[in-house]
Order: C-alpha cells, then structure tokens, then sequence
C-alpha cells in the first residue's frame, strides 16, 4: 500500500489558497499511491476565529471535489481534517473517501487541544476512528490524540493495523512528536502515519517532519521542514508477525489498571 502525505505549508485564514493548494497537491500525488493524507485543518489553520464560518456540511462542495479526485485516478484520500458543521456545531473532522469516491468514515477530534483554545471554536467528538480501507483495518486520530495512549491502544484492540493521524504540531515541541508517534507504534505494533503541517502559528514554526513508522517503531519515512510530498510503503502482513513474537496484548493486565 503507497502512502502520498502531503506535509502542506498552511497560511492561517487563507482558505481559498489553502484549498487551491491542497487540492493541487492531491491531483499531482492521486497517481503515484493507494492512500493520501492531508494534515490537520489544512482549509483554515489556526485561524480559529475563522473555523464556523468555514465550516461545510459533510456533503459540501470541498468534499465532493475530492470525491470526484478519489473517482477519477481510484485512490483513497484521508481529507486530513477540515472544519465540518453538524447539528449547528463545528467539529475538526477527518473524512475518508474510498476509490469509488465514497466517504467510508468521519472521525471528529475527540480530545480539543485547550493550550491552542480548540474547545471555544469545536465541539469534541464522541467515538474513535476506526474502519476498513482496502482489505486493511486502520484508525484514524487527530494530533494531540498523540498523547493518549489509551485511543491508540483501542484502535488496536480493535484491529487497526495502521493509524492515520492528520497533525498540525508545532517545532517547540518537535521532540515529543517524534517520540510519541514511534511510542505508539511500538506499544501497538502497528504503523502509524502521521502527517504535520509547515507555515506557523502566532509566530511560531510548525514542524513538518511528518513520519511514517513500521510496527517496530523504526521511521521508514520522514519529511524536513519544507512543503513536500512524501512517499513510503505500508505492508499490513508485517503487523501480524510483530505481535506474533512480542506478546505485549496477551500479557496485559487490564483487571489491574483503573483508567
Ligand atoms: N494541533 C494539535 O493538536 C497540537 C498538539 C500539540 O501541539 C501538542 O500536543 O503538543
């Protein structure tokens, strides 16, 4: 399975270059993989102030434009996240579109990052992401999810044999975004796909370095800090040998943990 992440540089409240930008990297990335990711509210960035207003139903013109891109070139697109209205409140979504252009999941962030304000401008989600893209079982979670293992440890629970995780991290911190995606790999033995962001927020970088990690948590693919696209290579038979010799699920001791 060829993975296309498209580590996008966002200029916060530009929405219409934004999605001209995204839009353009998607078609030059649809014939080249099986699955493409976008970052974290790649439409709007932190422009928070800007998110209800740019706000689409599910249905709206941004996502049927990339159903009609899934369509066209038969690739799967993970629509990073994008602000989407529901029930008179905005939530920061990540949609799937499978090949045929159908939207096969919608994950809305669950855990609102508070140091950025998140939870003024969305209303959190209430179920985790998890579905079935081309015979593969994956997850989906959103940036600061990163910090909590228990979703990831669901998802594999479940099944998940990659996680997709859209992001818009910031350089400040880029030491705990390495760790935390390879931690999360490896105590789940499975890949995770995690896709930053460039540009800044108030002043200060994003990261970039968007990382694609094998279930023994060895980096296989990484971005720099510069607008690009990189490619890398998920193989979901991998996932199953990793657990066959590191027992990790086996030897939990759920009757023992409180939270
Ligand atoms: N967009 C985010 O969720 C940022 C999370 C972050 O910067 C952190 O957890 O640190």
């Amino acid at each position: 399975m060829k993975i296309a992440m498209l580590q996008m540089e966002i200029v916060a409240g530009d929405v219409a270059g934004n999605k001209n930008k995204g839009l353009a990297l998607v078609e030059e990335a649809a014939d080249k993989a099986d699955v493409i990711i976008l970052p974290e509210i790649w439409t709007t960035g932190y422009a928070l102030k800007n998110v209800a207003q740019a706000a689409e139903h599910i249905d709206g013109p941004l996502m049927t434009q990339l159903a009609g891109i899934a369509r066209k070139h038969h690739v799967n697109i993970i629509a990073g996240s994008v602000p989407v209205s529901r029930n008179g409140r905005t939530y920061n979504t990540t949609m799937v579109i499978d090949r045929q252009g159908t939207i096969i999941n919608s994950y809305e962030k669950v855990h609102l990052f508070s140091m950025y304000g998140e939870e003024h401008f969305f209303a959190p989600g209430t179920k985790l992401g998890l579905l079935s893209l081309d015979k593969m079982t994956a997850g989906v979670a959103i940036c600061y999810d990163l910090r909590f293992p228990e979703l990831f440890r669901s998802l594999a629970l479940q099944g998940a044999q990659a996680v997709f995780v859209p992001a818009g991290w910031p350089a400040a911190r880029g030491h705990h975004w390495r760790t935390l995606v390879q931690a999360r790999a490896i105590e789940n033995h499975l890949y995770i796909c995690a896709v930053n962001c460039v540009g800044e927020h108030k002043g200060s970088p994003f990261y970039g370095h968007s990382l694609l990690v094998d279930p023994e948590g060895v980096i296989i693919a990484e971005g720099d800090d510069r607008e690009t696209i990189i490619y890398g290579e998920i193989d979901p038979a991998r996932v199953a040998g990793a657990r066959k010799d590191m027992l990790t699920f086996a030897d939990r001791r759920p009757d023992l943990y409180s939270c």
